[in-house]
This record gives C-alpha cells, sequence and structure tokens, in this order.
C-alpha cells in the first residue's frame, strides 16, 4: 500500500512530446513532372509575362568579406504570402469553474455542494485536500509556461547565428519554429438538478478535443521568409466539459505554411541534424503534424453498476510539442553554377522570362532565383541561378557553399565557365572541386558545362585550349553568349535532354516510394498515446531509495488525473495493481517509506497490511501549483 506525496511543483511539466524518437521515413527527393511547373515552386514564372523571382542586390565590394548589414536591401518578389498566424493560446477565464463541481440546476435549487470528501476507507493514496488552493496551483502552472517560453526564445535567438552565410540569406531558407497541438479540455464533475427529480445522476461532459497542428504547402511561397517574424505556432486548448453532458468544443487547428520544396526535421540540441520527418514537394499537400490531446472525461463517463454517483473527472491529456528545424532547397530541375561575375544571371535571363539583377561584380547574386524555361507546350523545366562559388568556397570564402544545397533536388546542372576570366580551365576545375566538396553527391550529376562571353575578343581565343582541356576529360563544352542570346538554345536543349534522360532513370523509383503517408508523424505519437499501462519498466537507484515508475501509458494517465477528486486517488491505486506496478516493486525489493515516481506524481511507499484512513483534520494549506497529499507513515 502506498501512500502519495507531493511533487509535481518541483517536477518538469510532463511532455506529450515524447522522449522517444519518433521513427521518420526520409523520402528520397522527388522530382516534379515538368507539367505542373506552371502551378507551383513559388517561382510563378513563365513566359508571356509570368514573373520569376528575382531577390538580389549588393553594391559593388572590391573585398569578398560579407558585411551583413549590407544586406538590408533586398528585393523580393511580392508574392510572399505571410504564413497563417496561430490563434492565440485559448485561456479561459472561468478556468477554475471545471475543477469544481458543476451544477446543471434548472431555475430553483442553486445551492453548491463540494463533493471533496477527504475521508474515504481506502487503503492507499489519501488526500489532505485543500479546495481553497486550486486556484492558486492553476495560476502557477500558467506562470511556469510563460517562463518555459521566454527560455525558448532565447535558446532560438543564440542559434541563429552560424557563421558562413549572411542572416539574411539563412533566413530565408531556413528556419527553426515551435509547434504545439491544443491540450484537451477537462472533464467536469456535475450533476442532475430537477425539480421533481432526486437522484438526477451524473450529468458531467467531457472535454473537448485539442486543435491539431498541420502542415501545408502554400505554393504562392518561394522562401521561409515569414518565420523570422512568427516561430511560435499553438493549435487551440479544447474546451472544458459542462454539466448537462455537453461536450466542450474542440480546440482551434493550426496551420502552417510552408514553401514548396521545405524538408521538415525534428529539431535536435546542440546543432545536431535531427531526422528528416517529412518533405513538402507539391503545393496543397497537407500533413498532419502533431493531433491535439484527449478531451479528458466527465463524470457522466465514469457511471457504473458499482459507482453511480462518481465525483471523478479527468484533466485533458497535454498536446505534444516539438521544436523544428525548416530547409527549404528550392525544387528546380536545373541548377546554374558557376564562379562569381560568369553569366549565370544572364544566362537565365535569356533562356526564361526571369528578370535577376545583372552586374558587372562579384556576388551579385545573393539568394537563388528562379525561372520557367519554355521549349514547347509540355516541355518546360525550372531552371535556378545560383550566386556564384569561389574556391575556398567551403572554408566559408565568398557566401560559402552552403547554396549548393538548393542542386540537391536538381537533376541537371550547367555550368558556367567565364571565357574572360584569366585561366577559364583553372576557374572550372576550382568551381567542380567545390562542389565536390560540398557533396559528392552533387558532382556525380549530369552537368554540361557553357563556355560564356564568347563576344569578347579575350574569351574567343582561349575557346580551343578551353575545348581541348575538357574534351581530354570527356565533356564537350558549349559555347555561348548569353548576353546576345547566342548558342543559349543550344545549351537549353541539352539540359531538357539530360533532364528527361534522368527522369526516365528515376521514375521506377519514384513510383515506388509514392503514395507517401505524411500523416506518419501524427500516427506515431496516436500510437504511442495508445501504449498500455502494462508497458512500464522500473529503475532503482539504491543510493537514494527512489524507484523510477517509466511507462508512456502511465504518464499519460497521471497526467490526465485530475488529483482534485478523492476518487481519481482510488482509481490510481487501482491503476498500479491492475497493471502489475505494485507487484513489480515488491518483488524488486521496495522498502517502506521509499520514493516511489510514476511521470511527474511521486508517492511514498507503505507496505499493505497497514490500514490508511484520512481523517478531516488533514486539510492543511496546499503550496501552489501543486497538490500535496499526506504521508502516512
Ligand atoms: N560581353 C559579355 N558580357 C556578359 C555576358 N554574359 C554576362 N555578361 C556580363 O557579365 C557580368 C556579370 O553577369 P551576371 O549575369 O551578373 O553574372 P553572375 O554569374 O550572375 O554573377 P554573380 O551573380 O555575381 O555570381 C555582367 O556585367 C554581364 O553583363 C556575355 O555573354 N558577354
Ligand atoms: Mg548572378
Amino acid at each position: 500500500i502506498t501512500s502519495a506525496s507531493s511533487s509535481s511543483s518541483s517536477r518538469k511539466r510532463f511532455k506529450t512530446t515524447n522522449p522517444n524518437k519518433i521513427p521518420s521515413k526520409p523520402k528520397p527527393p522527388s522530382r516534379r513532372s515538368p507539367n505542373n511547373l506552371s502551378s507551383s515552386g513559388g517561382a510563378g514564372a513563365g513566359v508571356g509575362g509570368g514573373e520569376a523571382t528575382t531577390y538580389t542586390r549588393l553594391p559593388p565590394r572590391d573585398d569578398s568579406s560579407v558585411d551583413p548589414s549590407l544586406f538590408t536591401v533586398i528585393k523580393l518578389h511580392e508574392s510572399i504570402v505571410p504564413v497563417s498566424t496561430p490563434p492565440p493560446p485559448k485561456i479561459s477565464s472561468d478556468s477554475a469553474a471545471y475543477q469544481a463541481i458543476a451544477y446543471d440546476d434548472d431555475e430553483e435549487e442553486e445551492e453548491e455542494e463540494v463533493f471533496l470528501d477527504s475521508t474515504f476507507d481506502y487503503q492507499g493514496f489519501v488526500s489532505d485536500d485543500d479546495d481553497e488552493d486550486i486556484e492558486i496551483s492553476r495560476s502557477g502552472s500558467k506562470d511556469k509556461v510563460f517562463e518555459e517560453e521566454e527560455e525558448e526564445e532565447e535558446e532560438e535567438e543564440g542559434e541563429v547565428k552560424e557563421k558562413g552565410v549572411p542572416a539574411v540569406m539563412r533566413c530565408f531558407d531556413r528556419a527553426k519554429i515551435y509547434v504545439k497541438a491544443g491540450d484537451g479540455g477537462n472533464g467536469v464533475v456535475a450533476f442532475r438538478r430537477e425539480k421533481f427529480v432526486p437522484y438526477g445522476g451524473p450529468s458531467g461532459g467531457d472535454g473537448g478535443k485539442g486543435g491539431d497542428v498541420y502542415v501545408e504547402v502554400d505554393g504562392s511561397m518561394n522562401s521561409l521568409l515569414p518565420f523570422r517574424k512568427n516561430i511560435h505556432f499553438r493549435a487551440g486548448r479544447g474546451s472544458h466539459g459542462q454539466g448537462r453532458k455537453q461536450v466542450g468544443a474542440k480546440g482551434e487547428d493550426v496551420v502552417v505554411k510552408v514553401a514548396p520544396g521545405t524538408v521538415v526535421r525534428e529539431a535536435l540540441k546542440e546543432g545536431m541534424e535531427g531526422e528528416v520527418l517529412m518533405e513538402l514537394m507539391n503545393p496543397g499537400e497537407r500533413a498532419l503534424l502533431l493531433p491535439g490531446g484527449r478531451g479528458g472525461k466527465g463524470n457522466a463517463s465514469f457511471k457504473s453498476g458499482t459507482n453511480k454517483v462518481p465525483k471523478i473527472a479527468e484533466n485533458g491529456e497535454e498536446g505534444a510539442e516539438m521544436w523544428l528545424d525548416l530547409e527549404l532547397k528550392l525544387v528546380a530541375d536545373v541548377g546554374i553554377v558557376g564562379a562569381p561575375n560568369a553569366g549565370k544571371s544572364t544566362l537565365l535571363s535569356a533562356i526564361s522570362a526571369a528578370k535577376p539583377t545583372i552586374a558587372n561584380y562579384p556576388f551579385t547574386t545573393l539568394l537563388p532565383n528562379l525561372g520557367v524555361v519554355y521549349l514547347d507546350f509540355d516541355a518546360t523545366m525550372v531552371v535556378a541561378d545560383l550566386p556564384g562559388l569561389l574556391e575556398g568556397a567551403h572554408q566559408g570564402f565568398g557566401l560559402g557553399h552552403e547554396f549548393l544545397r538548393h542542386t540537391e533536388r536538381c537533376s541537371v546542372l550547367v555550368h558556367v565557365v567565364d571565357g574572360s576570366s584569366l585561366q577559364p580551365e583553372y576557374e572550372f576545375d576550382a568551381v567542380r572541386l567545390e562542389i565536390e566538396l560540398f557533396s559528392p553527391g552533387l558532382v556525380e550529376k549530369p552537368y554540361l558545362v557553357a563556355y560564356n562571353k564568347m563576344d569578347l575578343p579575350e574569351a574567343s581565343e582561349k575557346w580551343l585550349r578551353f575545348k581541348e582541356h575538357l574534351e581530354t576529360h570527356g565533356i564537350h563544352p558549349f559555347c555561348i553568349s548569353a548576353m546576345n542570346r547566342q548558342g543559349t538554345h543550344d545549351v537549353v536543349c541539352a539540359a531538357y535532354e539530360l533532364l528527361r534522360k534522368e527522369s526516365e532513370t528515376n521514375k521506377d523509383m519514384q513510383e515506388w516510394t509514392n503514395p507517401r503517408n505524411l500523416n506518419h508523424v501524427a500516427d506515431t505519437i496516436q500510437k504511442q498515446r495508445s501504449a498500455s499501462m502494462n508497458d512500464f519498466e522500473i529503475f532503482h537507484d539504491s543510493s537514494t531509495s527512489t524507484w523510477n515508475v517509466v511507462g508512456a501509458g502511465l504518464q499519460r494517465f497521471v497526467q490526465m488525473t485530475n488529483w482534485q477528486y478523492t476518487e481519481s486517488l482510488k482509481r490510481f491505486q487501482h491503476v498500479l495493481e491492475a497493471c502489475g506496478v505494485n507487484k513489480s516493486l515488491v518483488k524488486r525489493g521496495v522498502k517502506e517509506g521509499d520514493t516511489v515516481v510514476v511521470g511527474e506524481m511521486e508517492m511514498v511507499w507503505h507496505n499493505a497490511t497497514e490500514k490508511v484512513r484520512v481523517s478531516k483534520s488533514n486539510t492543511g494549506k496546499q503550496s501552489a501549483g501543486s497538490v500535496r497529499w499526506p504521508q502516512f507513515k
């Protein structure tokens, strides 16, 4: 027999996020079919007036070191759509109402009764219930929530500053956000009160389900910019149950909108990369990420043959919460890479309707530009123009090479070489090396080489030498003048041909990976929620005489138990007995007076032969934020 002592104030709140890892299914990047490009990709670009994404601009600079303060002038396509703002967390003003016993009185009888009977003849957890402190404990826990929030934000700020890429760039394609599903509403204890109907019976309704958290692809977004302003997304809490068996309303859902091509990871501490939870590619795709907590049962649900007057109700289940790392990898078919000032943006503007900034200095392009290239009615491809790569980019020179991850989804690369540079061959090799250093997988992608600026004599002079150099390596370069649009069509056709071949090879694999279950995170959480209470482990530290009973099912049960009602203790005691915790503890050698911890509940163990009886005199003061149970020795 055990009797309980308090602990919830000192222990951290139990989180349904669950310490157990959520298994993820990383999906191999699937390429979009060229046919659906016009409706997606955020670029919204198209021939005939369609506009492409253009975000560029850096004033000419002598040195290539990057001062973030200069990046404030950024031109962005207007189409960035703010993500939906989550509804403010609902805090019911009459939060204490459900705690006390509600009556669905019909006109006449207004008298209040309190059913916090502190005496029952049960060997087990007993309460020195002190009704008046419930409010205090409630507000106490609220404060705690806010404190935690502040901590989280501080932690966020600290992590934003990583070296390499200027802050402005990072924020566009990477974000860290917090999501929380709504808690379930609490059930209530109420009794039917009606004139001429004695013993109306229990009528406390169940709490409503908490709101869900969804992640949705918004085709009009082309960056993760909105997450610079808004990083907390909380679904609404379910309403509490009411008298007359009225079930609480469901909490409001929250939808986190992301750009196509966003990779969602579970955020881990200390810069570690979490598992990929999902990759969201196609506009309109929607994933249920975190399901809201279940509503607590009201006393009407506890009615049984043996207990016709249940004075017990459950708390709502806490909604799961987690931090997510979002990363945008552009969804483009072809990526244009090359050294700074080689003419990459010029090439994109020559082959598509995109209007990236073009200027005669390195690092004009700071963020990738997208454009849609139309070869035919049904032959289109999305082309991305990337910032320039320098030798040593992997060490952070220039803009670094982080943005190369945008090419990971590209099937084909077009390598633009500046023919007017001193040693085009050397420039070519250096850029290839940087690509390889970023990812060996990237260097294996099919690519073609476009030798640019052929209209300039210094470029055409070196063309033959360059061509020979590459041909010895089995590469056949194209020569173009992007500015005059000469030779660009050949490059486009060749790129499209490579793209077609690639998609044929990948076809089988893509078919195999479809259909994807985007809701697998929510499914895992649901599965964990239905974990049996019989699954638990007992950890014992012999030096401290503390026994930790760990099990998802039991922890959830503790969290949902409203300790205000004394019958809750009975039920808890019964559960511990029924699922074998007591037995296992005895077997492991628990001793009189040892501490047993289950979830956030801490108890003192008492041997079964002793009778425990509580008298009314035990109603002492409670500390804020906890419900204290007396210890009986
Ligand atoms: N003569 C000539 N100049 C060109 C050609 N293509 C590009 N240029 C010029 O080269 C300069 C750089 O062009 P961009 O398209 O901005 O080069 P980029 O590779 O995008 O440069 P970053 O974005 O800074 O990496 C501009 O002044 C262009 O006008 C070409 O075919 N012939
Ligand atoms: Mg450029």
